[in-house]
């Protein structure tokens, strides 16, 4: 039996219909950390894999809410502190319908390795609920953020653990929630962040995400000897924050984005997307996608059921990179393979676990260059970050100073992790580079701190 076996054995108990993401997020892991497991005992003596996989406590309460009708509604509230070795718990906040425990134990613990390749002070954590803030009222939304907030104030604090965002949590659910805590405790602290500028938030941090992605992908395709995408037709899945914000940079640096999708279709602008219309329709009006076609004409709306089941329409349009920005596995193998046959080069998560593992392994056999979330979305926390030291100085950073550090950083994450993937003997192979070297980090802070 190798190493990544005897590993994966121990934690079969966790392999449940309700954890079937944690447990895909963390036998992933696993099989990358077993050269570091096998050249160096320490890390099975100190028994740090069975400590990293059970979070530090599960918080899980009731939230009662009255909506327009006044009538009461009651939702599922969690926050996941996961592993504070390396700083305060961080990380977002989703608001879902299909949000429960095993969901949030998955972005949790990925938050974890991610947190710790930033190279920052942080440890890692999510949360959030089954509210769905989809039809919803803005009172309706500040009645459950506010209901939310009673219960979770306890639990967190500016050096303690500093939520943020996630789908269905923008800066209106930010700020929602900021007002909820101040009123609570009196204490006007960096508690949250992406909190809307004007009142403490960081410049860049709606951008820092999908800006992030991009950066990492320049740095990777340099790295590997490809060409950059200035004039690469690139297609994004998601038409939220992440994905809108990948799209404005592509537009920027002269690529051409083509593509985007949200939960029910896709649309495909040959001459490339307009982002512009895309903010207005997706994050401010909260609209369908099928409002771009009615203003665009020539762009193309595919519904979602009108495309064969067990695979996307986007992914299914030629490009040189794809950018998957929605939701978790929502890159199957069979969208990996209409990617490898229309020629793409370079595939950067932007969503937090998008692809399955099966069309990872198709994609990096064919020499695709994978880019995995805990790397490539790593930028959305890098300014998170900074908005908690600008809090902490009671300062303001300009947008040149934030977008240079950004940039700065995907570029120093990229190395370490390409690096790392080299050292042991996987080069090329940035989800073990990545796991590898942010399990590293957290690892040897564990064994510091004592058990
Ligand atoms: N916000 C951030 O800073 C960070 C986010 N992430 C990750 O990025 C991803 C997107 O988050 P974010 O942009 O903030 O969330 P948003 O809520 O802003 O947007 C999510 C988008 O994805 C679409 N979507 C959801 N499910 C599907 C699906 N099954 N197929 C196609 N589209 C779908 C939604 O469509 P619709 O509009 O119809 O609901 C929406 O357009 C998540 O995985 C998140 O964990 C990672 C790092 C940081
Ligand atoms: O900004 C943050 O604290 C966390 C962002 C996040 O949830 C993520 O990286 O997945």
């Amino acid at each position: 039996m190798t190493i990544a076996e005897e590993e994966i054995r121990k934690f079969e108990n966790h392999n449940c219909a309700e954890n079937n993401v944690f447990y895909q997020a963390m036998e992933e892991v696993i099989y990358s950390i077993a050269p570091l497991l096998q050249s160096d005992e320490k890390y099975r003596k100190h028994g740090i894999m069975e400590r990293l996989v059970v979070p530090d406590r599960v918080i899980k309460f009731k939230v009662t809410w009255l909506d327009d009708n006044n009538i009461i509604q009651v939702n599922t509230g969690y926050r996941i502190q996961f592993n504070n070795a390396l700083g305060p718990y961080k990380g977002g906040l989703r608001f879902h319908p299909t949000v429960n425990e095993g969901v949030l134990k998955f972005l949790g613990f990925e938050q974890i390795l991610k947190n710790s390749l930033t190279g920052l002070h942080i440890g890692g954590a999510k949360g959030g609920s089954d509210f769905d803030p989809k039809g919803k009222s803005d009172f309706e939304v500040m009645k459950f953020c506010s209901a939310y907030m009673t219960e979770l104030h306890k639990y967190i604090g500016a050096r303690i653990d500093v939520p943020a965002g996630d789908i269905g949590v923008g800066s209106r659910e930010i700020g929602y929630l900021f007002g909820e805590y101040k009123k609570i405790t009196s204490t006007y602290e960096g508690v949250l962040t992406g909190k809307p500028f004007f009142f403490g938030g960081s410049l860049m941090r709606p951008e820092a995400t999908g800006y992030g992605a991009v950066y990492f992908t320049e740095s990777m395709l340099e790295m590997e000897g490809k060409e950059p995408l200035m004039g690469k037709v690139c297609t994004v899945s998601g038409a939220g924050n992440v994905a809108v914000h990948a799209i404005e940079k592509l537009t920027q640096i002269g690529a051409v984005p083509v593509a985007c999708s949200d939960s029910k279709g896709t649309i495909y602008d040959s001459r490339g997307i307009d982002v512009e219309l895309l903010k207005d329709i997706k994050l401010n009006k909260r609209q369908s996608l099928t409002k771009y076609a009615e203003v665009h004409a020539e762009a193309k709306y595919i519904p979602i059921e009108e495309y064969p089941e067990g695979g996307h329409a986007v992914w299914d349009i030629p490009c040189y990179a794809a950018f998957p920005c929605a939701t978790q596995n929502e890159l199957t193998e069979i969208d990996a393979q209409n990617l490898i046959n229309n020629g793409c080069v370079s595939v950067t998560e932007g969503a937090n676990m998008p692809s399955t593992p099966e069309a990872i392994s198709l994609l990096q056999s064919h020499k695709v260059c994978f880019a995995p979330a805990k790397a490539a979305n790593a930028g959305g926390v890098v300014v998170s970050e900074f908005e908690m030291s600008q809090n902490a100085a009671m300062s303001k950073w300009g947008f040149a100073k934030v977008d240079e550090r950004l940039k700065e950083t995907m570029q120093m994450i990229c190395k370490r992790v390409a690096l790392t993937a080299k050292d042991y003997g996987v080069e090329g192979n940035y989800v073990d580079g990545a796991n590898i070297a942010g399990f590293k980090k957290v690892a040897d802070a564990m064994i510091a701190e004592g058990i």
